[in-house]
């Protein structure tokens, strides 16, 4: 995204805050206009005290109180409504941002640390709206200062203005100038920051793994690398932007300093008197003062525009793609793949030309080694990818013609990595059937085989319970997992090696519970261990992302082909 586009799509963003952007527009011009005019009315003072009755002068004096209480009223107003628009819009971002993100595709999550997309929504976000805070306040005083300041300069002494207005030029290439050079720093710094992000939620969370496998020094190495790669971004990015209000500044203290010369030269040949170049210098220095600061929120605007690139480069992905409109629950739960290929990286199929009939409530066993492309096939079937070519049915219905929702819901998917909820044990039961009263929640517990250590806890049901939760063992996690999808009661159901890093008690728990569940229904059941499918009705054998055998137990240790190998060598080692 070119810093344009960004801009572009800022203002267009910014365009629906437009009644509190008029609303602080007016109260910076009032304001501004206000603090213009006191100049003049000190001028006026000035030359009151030596040729005015006294009265006059206090009149003068109190019309100066009210001014700048009126300018004090409209500057509150207008931060006021510029903080508005700067909490607003990092509200509305976030929202649009959070959206954004439940609606991209799983392949994007594949690429793109998760700490580098809280970076995002946390550091990225205030920044633009801290840059839109300093920034928008600064600019439209800034510019209303320079317009009605020039206004007046002109009406006190037109000479003395061509000076202060030509050295605005020189100004203007001075901080712009520092402001291109500064610009690349902070978009590294942001992206640094991202990566730092990201790296160091993959650490905190794989810690366990750190620890025994040796790897601190080596991550602290690359930590400490990415940090140096964010400090010199930083301190860079902070050493531009830093130079432009001093170069800013001396440009106009040099001007000023001519204004003044020029202004006594002119009082000399008693064109001027003294309350107009007090007034004048009044002007001169206002008119200077929003390039010194538009400079120096720079910085931040810089920062700000850095973080709504990477904002909007977000807003701006392709949504994971749902043309299905049919309203449709599958009663029965048939499955057929016809002609599908799929390879993760478009160019490099991993399924060629896949073709599978699985009847409503077979128990299908998929097996083969790592890699083989067993968690593909079940993706595929949930539309976590979208396949390259062929089609997928349920219940004869094409699954490109049914809404992601109602294909999903239609799916009771228990994976190997138990996820747990934040939230209570209730609330992580009926996460997929949120209406469930608490008489189906704890008979589909006690189906399941859960109710007994739910019931053991203090709080029972109530006991909360957390994202990373160490409280529950694996197989409790698999039991409540397992109570969940007994709860919603699907059509079809998706286990995902549900019991291969259990002790041998908790397996027979969590067998007995998915025996149960998958009573009547059509099942795909990834396993390692062989043992635990030899009742499918079929078992798919892959290898390489395709189907290489299919039947029965028996029919395929009869063929004596590669599902016979991979049984024989689980059993004879
Ligand atoms: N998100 C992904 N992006 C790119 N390639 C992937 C992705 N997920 C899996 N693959 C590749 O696709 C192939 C099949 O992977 P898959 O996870 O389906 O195998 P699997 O049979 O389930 O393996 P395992 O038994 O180890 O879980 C592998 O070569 C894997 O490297």
């Amino acid at each position: 995204m070119s810093g344009k586009q960004v801009m572009k799509q800022l203002l267009r963003f910014l365009f629906q805050f437009k009644l509190y952007l008029l609303l602080a527009l007016a109260c910076a011009i009032l304001s501004v206009a206000l603090n213009v005019y006191a100049p003049l009315l000190i001028g006026d003072i000035l030359d009151a005290i030596t040729s005015k009755p006294l009265s006059t002068t206090f009149q003068l004096l109190c019309y100066l109180v009210v001014v700048y209480l009126l300018y004090s009223l409209f500057q509150w107003g207008m931060m006021y409504f510029s903080n508005k628009i700067a909490f607003s819009s990092s509200c509305v971002l976030r929202k649009q941002l959070y959206e954004k993100l439940s609606h991209l595709p799983i392949s994007f999550y594949d690429t793109n640390p998760r700490g580098d997309l809280i970076s995002r929504f946390v550091n990225d976000i205030d920044y633009i709206s801290d840059g839109f805070l300093q920034g928008l306040s600064t600019m439209m005083s800034g510019v209303t200062t320079i317009v009605l300041a020039i206004v007046f300069m002109i009406n006190i002494n037109w000479i003395m203005s061509i000076i202060v207005i030509l050295s605005a030029p020189f100004t203007y290439i001075v901080a712009s100038f520092i402001t291109k050079r500064s610009q690349q720093y902070f978009r590294k710094n942001a992206n640094a920051l991202g990566s730092l992000n990201g790296f160091s939620e993959e650490m905190l969370s794989g810690m366990k793994t750190i620890k025994a496998y040796h790897y601190e020094e080596s991550a602290n190495h690359t930590f400490q690398e990415m940090n140096q790669t964010l400090y010199e971004a930083g301190v860079k990015s902070q050493f531009y932007g830093s130079l432009a209000n001093p170069s800013t500044r001396f440009v106009t203290n040099f001007t000023y300093a001519l204004t003044g010369a020029a202004g006594a030269f002119l009082a000399l040949q008693s064109m001027i008197t003294i309350g107009n170049i007090s007034s004048f210098l009044m002007y001169a220095n206002l008119f200077s003062k929003p390039f010194t600061e538009i400079t120096g929120v720079m910085t931040q605007l810089q920062t700000a525009m850095a973080s709504a690139r990477r904002i909007f480069t977000i807003l701006d992905m392709e949504e994971e793609r749902d043309s299905g409109t049919t309203f449709f629950t599958p009663t029965k739960g048939s499955i057929e793949f016809s002609h599908v290929s799929f390879g993760y990286d478009k160019h490099k199929l991993l399924m060629k030309d896949i073709n599978l009939c699985i009847p409503a409530g077979e128990k299908v066993a998929i097996v083969g080694k790592t890699g083989a492309g067993k968690t593909t096939l079940v993706n595929l079937l949930l539309r976590f990818y979208e396949i390259n070519q062929g089609h997928i049915y349920v219940d004869g219905v094409d699954i490109e013609q049914m809404s992601k929702d109602d294909l999903r819901r239609s799916f009771g998917v228990v994976l190997q990595d138990t996820y747990l909820f934040e939230g209570t044990i209730r609330d992580n039961i009926a996460y997929g059937k949120p209406e469930a009263s608490d008489e189906e929640i704890i008979a589909a517990a006690k189906k399941s085989g859960a109710h007994e250590f739910i019931r053991r806890f203090t709080q029972g049901y109530d006991t909360v319970l957390h994202t990373n939760s160490n409280h529950l063992s694996s197989g409790q996690k698999q039991l409540l997992s397992l109570t969940r999808v007994l709860l919603m009661n699907p059509k079809i159901l998706i286990l995902d090696e549900a019991t291969s890093n259990m002790d041998t008690m908790s397996e027979q728990h969590v067998n007995q519970a998915m025996e149960l569940l998958m009573e009547g229904k059509t099942s795909f059941v990834i396993a390692h261990r062989l043992s635990t499918i030899l009742d499918a009705d079929k078992i798919l054998v892959m290898e390489h992302g395709d189907i290489i055998e299919t039947g029965n137990h028996e029919e395929l240790m009869k063929k004596q082909g590669a599902y016979y190998t991979l049984f024989n060598s689980q059993f004879t080692s």
